[in-house]
């Protein structure tokens, strides 16, 4: 009996993990849950600026109705004109709700202004809204972390229970609700000790509702942006430790429009955790955890070359950290 050599045997698994790969993609494509933004009621927290006005513009030309919330009327206001100018069509609603996301009575009274002004329950809630203060951790007022937890974690939540009620009570099929996570909800490291671990907890309210809302048939989704070019950027930057901007330096920003696009595409394709470029694609298959996979075949893939540049990325990380000890001395 011949043997078949070793190249023989490396093309012959080659090619079945790549074919694996097309033939579970395709059952992924033909089973994915629906997205289809055109005359749905999408709600969008954090939309006057950055991500989440990026995001009203692209649900709006892909002919949906809007509702934006934030505090501020005058980035409201502003938001409104330029997301109508990029509508589809005449009969598309864009409208404004002035709301803090971290007081519950604003969050109430936001969902209930958007219905009657748009004239029924959102179908796709997005919570973009957040921020956050990078300083070293002693560098943080107590109240630092409160502010944090209140805004990114609480804001999300509050925003995520009132979706969800209202889309049970109103009998919406397939209704949607996409949290705004971090590549910081899956790594993370100095400067980030109040904003990380608030992206952290996202992920397992996310991971609960995925779970816990298919009995109502809501789809729930995950997004982990790398940094964003938006003024919460410019804003975080002043604060920022000169350590974290070199660790997070290896990423590239995106403009709030190709953020925006990458969580339409991932939504389109029906990811539940959607990421905006390779290396956050393979920190997810690393980070992963008991989530299903995008692609199963090439997740793994991904995750074991993901473990050898992780632990690499740890070493590097402390090599910076550590050097500020020898300049401190
Ligand atoms: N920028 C980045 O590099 C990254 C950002 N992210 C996340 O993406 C999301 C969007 O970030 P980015 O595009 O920078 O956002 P921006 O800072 O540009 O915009 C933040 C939006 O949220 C609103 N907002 C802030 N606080 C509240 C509040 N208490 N109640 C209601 N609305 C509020 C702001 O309006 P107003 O102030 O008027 O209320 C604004 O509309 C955030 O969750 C952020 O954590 C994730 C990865 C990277
Ligand atoms: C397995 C692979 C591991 C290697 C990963 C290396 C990536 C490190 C860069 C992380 C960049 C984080 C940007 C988040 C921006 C953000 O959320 C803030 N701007 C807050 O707004």
């Amino acid at each position: 009996m011949v043997l078949p050599s070793w190249g023989t045997t490396l093309v012959a698994l080659g090619a079945a993990t790549v074919t694996a790969i097309i033939l579970e993609r395709i059952y992924h494509y033909i089973t994915r849950p629906p997205f289809e933004p055109a005359g749905k009621h999408c709600f969008i927290t954090g939309g006057s600026t950055g991500l989440g006005k990026g995001l009203a513009i692209e649900l709006a030309k892909a002919g949906a109705d809007i509702t934006i919330i934030a505090r501020r009327k005058a980035e409201l206001d502003n938001a409104v004109i330029e997301i109508k100018s990029q509508c589809r069509h005449q009969g598309q609603k864009v409208i404004a709700i002035s709301a803090d996301v971290t007081i519950k009575e604003d969050i109430v009274r936001a969902y209930d202004e958007a219905k009657i002004k748009i004239g029924r329950d959102p179908e796709y809630v997005f919570t973009c809204a957040g921020a956050a203060l990078p300083k070293m951790f002693l560098d943080y007022d107590l109240e630092d972390f409160d502010r944090s937890i209140k805004l990114n974690f609480l804001g999300q939540t509050y925003a995520a229970h009132q979706a969800a009620l209202r889309m049970k009570e109103a009998g919406i099929k397939r209704g949607k609700i996409v949290f705004v996570s971090s590549m910081l909800g899956l790594l993370s490291f100095a400067g980030y000790g109040t904003y990380s671990p608030t992206k952290f907890a996202i992920r397992g309210l996310a991971d609960t509702l995925r779970n816990e809302l298919k009995q109502y048939d809501i789809d729930v989704h995950i997004f982990f942006p790398g940094g964003i070019l938006s003024p919460g950027f410019d804003q975080e930057n002043l604060t920022k430790p000169e350590v974290t901007k070199e660790i997070e330096g290896t990423n590239e920003p995106q403009t709030p429009e190709e953020c925006a696009k990458s969580l339409i595409h991932g939504l389109r394709s029906g990811n539940y955790m959607i990421m905006v470029d390779i290396v956050s694609e393979i920190l997810r298959a690393t980070t992963r955890g008991v989530t299903p996979a995008n692609n199963f075949f090439l997740d793994t893939l991904l995750a074991l070359v993901g473990q050898i540049i992780a632990s690499g990325y740890a070493l590097y990380m402390d090599w910076l950290v550590k050097s500020l000890k020898t300049k401190q001395h």
